[in-house]
């Protein structure tokens, strides 16, 4: 498949083997009029970092882009659910989206999750690992070379090389040697590798449970893990063809292709998506 062209909005024909037609709507335009009729049954999924917010040296300091929490808040009564998807914990989640009625947040990809403003439920089988992540977190900080960046997530270790690119191999080799020791799952992303508890969840899991009984939902999503929550909609929709599934990825040049190629459509940014988003709300009243 083709790469696609730098435009503000791209379709990527999804696999469509035979004759059968595509699942999802040919272009925007088509997916905002096929999810205005069926709006309060509709579930906006995002991913966080790379689609909601640009992608900064300091993950601290990383803020949602202009138009974002405007369009989310003017969005979620239109819908049934807005749900953010990250690998952040709720509490950083909280800090941005916490003050927004209708937002679920599911944080370190489902292993904790916050409706509505409500407490942060952890997944039980997650909380014997906090130590682990802990002493790895602490590891890290002494074995690593400097311009590695260790964050500590209470559940995951994310190890970070942006500032440092050329030590990239050095922190990789080291993260998966220290998964392969303690029993981790690893995770990469953009310029990052995460060690996470060997417990099973993820964004497609999420986004699978979520979806059971909606009639449509949109994710947005910039990273090979989102991947997964591509596939959860794809899955509902296969199963349940009244089910409308649509996947858009935030084009950056990091992740290349792949997770372009598996969505429907394409964004040029986190700054072109607020615009995007602004431009639903109109539609859906
Ligand atoms: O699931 P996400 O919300 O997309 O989280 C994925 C990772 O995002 C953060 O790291 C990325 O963004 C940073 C801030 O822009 C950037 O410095 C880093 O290079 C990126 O990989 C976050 O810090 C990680 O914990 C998440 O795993």
């Amino acid at each position: 498949m083709s790469r696609p062209p730098r435009g503000t909005l791209t379709r990527v024909p999804p696999s469509n083997p035979g004759n059968q037609p595509p699942k999802t709507p040919l272009d925007a335009d088509h997916a905002w009029r096929a999810t205005a009729g069926r709006a309060a049954d509709t579930v906006l999924f995002f991913d966080f970092d790379g689609t909601l917010a640009p992608v900064d040296d300091d993950p601290t300091a990383v803020r949602p882009a202009p138009n974002v929490l405007a369009a989310i808040e003017a969005l979620a009564p239109l819908v049934r659910r807005i749900a953010i998807v990250s690998a952040r914990p709720v509490e950083f989640l909280r800090e941005h989206f916490g003050g927004l009625d209708g937002v679920d947040l599911y944080g370190l990809y489902g292993l904790e999750h916050s409706h509505s403003g409500g407490e942060t439920v952890t997944e039980p089988a997650a909380l014997p690992w906090v130590p682990t992540m802990r002493e790895l977190a602490d590891l890290a900080h002494a074995e690593l070379p400097d311009g590695a960046l260790v964050e500590y997530k209470r559940l995951a270790v994310a190890l970070h090389w942006r500032t440092a690119p050329r030590l990239g191999p050095e922190v990789q080799e080291w993260g998966r040697r220290q998964a392969d020791r303690l029993g981790l799952r690893v995770q990469a992303g953009r310029m990052v590798l995460e060690l996470k508890p060997p417990v099973d969840r993820d964004k497609g899991m999420v986004i699978g449970e979520v979806v059971r009984d909606a009639g449509g939902a949109w994710y947005f999503g910039d990273d090979v893990s989102d991947i997964k929550a591509f596939s959860a909609l794809r899955a509902r929709a296969a199963a349940d063809p009244a089910f409308l599934g649509v996947c858009v990825a935030v084009a950056n040049p990091e992740t290349g292709h792949e997770v372009a190629e598996a969505a429907d459509l394409t964004i040029d940014s986190p700054a072109a998506l607020g615009d995007f988003l602004t431009a639903a709300v109109p539609r859906l009243r």
